[in-house]
């Protein structure tokens, strides 16, 4: 499960990178991997804030990651000091082990969620970040690819989004830097800075801030109800922006696939069939078939189109 990356010293960040060794074309996937470490969110301990307990982070990295060698490599990798320390003095590691803030930390810094679960492998750790990302990944329990989103040359080096990018620049730079300690210096920070892009951002934000109660109402057809026109409307400005940005074709098919269930919940079966068509299209160029969220879009797509034959 080899690919067309390198790993050597990184250009964008600091420290590693992955890089291209030849020339990648849009929707080829980059890395395939089966992870070390994976941690099924869907039987976790979460605490009453929502996060994982980190004791259940410690007590599986030390059950799975077993062997000496790949524990010494783990321990190696980037962390945020501030992180270990605060790990440490929570209660909830549960654990004496000296490790079990450091181990928490680096496992914040470098593993993968696909939604269900959150992922550790030696090649994923690699990757940077860029806001100008030409990678995304995706997966399962089992898995995940890296795939490359726009054609990447032969020694570029593959980026992928640590975060949202529908934020503007300013709050980027702070989800970064509280959450992985490093001042993003990529080209849409820096040199290629763009006011009218920032500023498409800035709404998308404010856009965003006020859907995430229709995308439940969406999902869970019980609340099919609660679902009014507003809404609608507000679910087609945040796909109308999200056009104008390409590096942002991942959180494009998120934003698509709930625009198709309100749709349907709108008994508008043939624009919710063709719009949920348009966001499996892009969900397998993301993150590829086998991924949870492709498979869901799969089925719900089944699902319009069955309706529109009946
Ligand atoms: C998942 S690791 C990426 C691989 C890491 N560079 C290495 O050598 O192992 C995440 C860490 O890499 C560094 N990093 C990633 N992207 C960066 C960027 N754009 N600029 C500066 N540092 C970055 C930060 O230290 C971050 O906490």
């Amino acid at each position: 499960m080899t690919g067309p990356y390198v790993i050597r010293k990184s250009v964008n960040g600091e420290g590693n990178g992955l890089f291209a060794t030849r020339d990648i074309r849009t929707g080829e996937t980059v890395v395939e991997k089966r992870p070390l470490v994976v941690i099924d969110l869907n039987q976790g301990r979460f605490l009453p804030d929502g996060s994982l307990s980190l004791a259940r982070i410690y007590d599986e990295w030390n059950r799975q990651l077993s062997d000496p060698k790949e524990r010494k490599d783990y321990l190696k990798l980037s962390h945020h000091d501030n992180d270990a320390q605060l790990a440490q003095n929570r209660k909830d590691t549960l654990t004496s082990n000296p490790d079990a803030g450091k181990v928490i930390a680096i496992w914040n810094n470098n593993c993968l969620g696909t939604g269900s679960h959150d992922l550790y492998s030696k090649i994923s750790c690699r990757i940077n970040h860029s806001c100008q990302k030409n990678a995304t990944w995706g997966g399962n329990g089992e898995g995940f690819t890296v795939r490359a989103i726009r054609n990447i040359k032969k020694d570029e080096e593959v980026l992928i989004s640590y975060i949202s990018l529908a934020q503007p620049r300013k709050m980027r730079s702070d989800q970064l830097r509280q959450g992985y300690g490093f001042d993003c210096d990529c080209p849409a920070c820096g040199k290629e800075f763009d006011q009218l892009s920032d500023d498409r951002r800035k709404v998308m934000c404010s856009l965003n801030q006020k859907l995430p109660k229709v995308v439940e109402a969406a999902k869970l057809e019980k609340f099919d109800k609660v679902v009014r026109p507003e809404h609608v409307k507000l679910c087609e400005d945040m796909v109308g922006w999200l056009k104008q940005e390409p590096t942002m074709i991942d959180e494009m098919f998120v934003k698509q696939e709930l625009l198709a269930h309100l749709y349907r919940i709108e008994k508008k079966h043939s624009t919710a069939s063709s719009m949920m068509q348009q966001a499996y299209e892009g969900a397998r160029l993301c993150r590829g078939d086998g991924d949870e969220h492709t498979e869901r879009i799969k089925y719900a797509l089944q699902g319009l189109e069955s309706r529109l034959q009946s």
